[in-house]
């Protein structure tokens, strides 16, 4: 962890529990990165951290753009913990169904043919992800595939009318529209003192820049940015954070730190 007022970030957090909302990403943020997306799972100690947390502090939101039902899966175990997949299209709260934002029911046929059409066209090496509203090309394991993979991405995009998001290693053809990460920390901020995003990917900074957004608006209102540091998100995360930490598995400490300041 990095930011030199680290202690004094921690302390305004902690007198503002019970008035505060604590935001993460998944991938690279509390599971580490992995080869097969299938097979990622929480880091140690974050779901016990998360719980008390959400307990003690406020409450736990996943922003991801993996789906509501994955994301639901892997947090069983904190079933009142709001879970917003797809980038804000899709959210499952405590014990309700999966919602769908309604602008995007018209694209799970166009998702699911782009999807058949990424497995014929792309080169053996890539991943297709098909996610019923969003398609993920990934090249993880076969990095040398990246500008190809993007051209194809990018003329799908074009031809298709869909928006393009660039990540690790992966392009995501989504619907159009304003949805994302940012809009979903807007809305779930309201009537709030504080709020923490933790992200390590370049779609987080939409939520730091909606933070950066409700903190102009409210000077009382408290943003802590919190980068998960890698290799290859470059360093615009890093340079808009207020906090960094080294890796998802470093996550439970900052959290322990802020939980031991806690009444
Ligand atoms: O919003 P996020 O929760 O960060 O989701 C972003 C993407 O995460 C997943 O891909 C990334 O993690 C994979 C598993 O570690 C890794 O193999 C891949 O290279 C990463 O890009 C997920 O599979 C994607 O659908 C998400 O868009």
């Amino acid at each position: 962890m990095g930011a030199p007022d680290s202690d004094a970030i921690l302390k305004a957090t902690a007198e503002r529990a019970g008035r505060c909302a604590f935001f993460f990403d998944f991938d690279g943020t509390l599971a580490p990165i992995q080869d097969d997306p299938e097979s990622v799972y929480p880091a140690p100690g974050i779901i016990d951290t998360l719980a008390q947390v959400s307990q003690r502090l406020g409450k736990v939101v996943i922003v991801s753009a993996r789906p509501a039902g994955f994301l639901r899966q892997r947090f069983s175990d904190l079933p009142d913990v709001a879970v917003f997949g797809l980038y804000g299209l899709e959210v499952q709260r405590a014990g309700g169904p999966v919602e769908t934002d309604p602008s995007a029911a018209p694209f799970v046929h166009v998702m699911r043919d782009l999807a058949d059409r990424a497995r014929a066209e792309l080169p053996a090496g890539t991943l297709v992800e098909y996610k019923r509203i969003s398609v993920a090309v990934h090249y993880r394991t076969a990095p040398q595939l990246g500008p190809e993979v993007e051209q194809w991405a990018k003329e799908r995009a074009n031809e298709l009318g869909l928006r393009l998001q660039s990540g690790r290693m992966v392009l995501e053809l989504k619907p159009p529209g304003q949805r994302d990460k940012g809009s979903v920390l807007r809305e779930e901020t309201e009537g709030l003192s504080c709020a923490w995003y933790f992200g390590d990917d370049v779609a987080d900074l939409r939520a730091f820049a909606a933070l950066d957004a409700r903190a102009e608006a409210d000077p009382d209102f408290l943003a802590v940015r919190v980068a998960v540091a890698n290799a290859e998100s470059g360093q615009a995360l890093i340079e808009a954070a207020d906090l960094h930490v080294d890796g998802p598995e470093d996550v439970p400490a900052l959290l322990e730190r802020l939980l031991a300041q806690t009444p």
